[in-house]
């Protein structure tokens, strides 16, 4: 899983969210970072194939998404920033009907990604009586439904307490290999406990893109 960003542009009418962005992604786990409006969200959206950039180009393994975009869309697990399921809805519910349009023939994922993120006693509740974290952690767990092979996760940890983090670490570092985890981030300990890379965007520019342990020397007292 390799992806490749060239001259990456995105306006929404006259307010500039990326500036020409240069990016080339291995196998591994990435934190994005910047302030407020930096434009993570939007290159996660184009990353995801969400969001139509306005010029640049981008490669999923060698291929211009255009081309490719079926096999990119079956290969992507995405966690938005906003959470908003049927408060009817149950997990196990919402994941049984996901997984069903995501064709996994694997008996027992759901259970699985439910155990793994601590939702097993809720996974019957219906959302309208589940915590914010509760709701969030279902939104992890449907991104990892399928064991995509590029996850793109927009602030991944938001509301989440100590305990619901290293779950979700935990769930990620055991699904790591070979795959590519993009994750935004204004947290600088889930950085520096989760991963080696980072990028940070700062008005839509990369201002940095390299190993954790630089970060400090490049962008001095760097919190976002
Ligand atoms: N749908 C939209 N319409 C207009 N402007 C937008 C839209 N989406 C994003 N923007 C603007 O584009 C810029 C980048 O926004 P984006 O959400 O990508 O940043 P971000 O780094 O994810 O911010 P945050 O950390 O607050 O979520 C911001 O100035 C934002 O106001």
């Amino acid at each position: 899983m390799e992806l490749r960003i060239r001259e990456l542009s995105k306006s929404y009418g006259t307010q500039v969210a990326l500036r020409n962005v240069n990016l080339d992604f291995q196998p591994g786990t990435i934190a994005l970072l910047g302030p407020n409006g930096s434009g993570k969200t939007t290159l996660l959206r184009c990353l995801a194939s969400l969001t139509r950039p306005d010029h640049g180009q981008l490669w999923f393994d060698g291929i211009p998404y255009r081309r490719n975009l079926k096999l990119l869309r079956s290969q992507c697990g995405y966690l938005p920033q906003e959470l908003d399921f049927p408060h009817n809805l149950t997990p196990r519910q919402l994941l049984e009907y996901l997984g069903t349009l995501k064709n996994i023939s694997e008996s027992g994922q759901v259970d699985y990604l439910l155990s793994a993120l601590g939702l097993k006693s809720v996974a019957d509740r219906p959302f309208g009586r589940l915590s914010g974290g509760q709701i969030r952690l279902t939104g992890i767990a449907q991104a990892f439904l399928g064991k995509p092979s590029l996850l793109l996760l927009d602030e991944l940890t938001r509301g989440l307490d100590v305990e619901e983090r290293e779950r979700v670490f935990a769930l990620a570092r055991k699904s790591s290999s070979g795959r590519l985890i993009v994750f935004s981030t204004h947290d600088p300990p889930d950085v520096e406990r989760f991963t080696e890379q980072a990028i940070v965007l700062q008005q839509g520019r990369v201002i940095f893109s390299g190993k954790t342990e630089d970060l400090h020397h490049h962008i001095p007292g760097y919190h976002f």
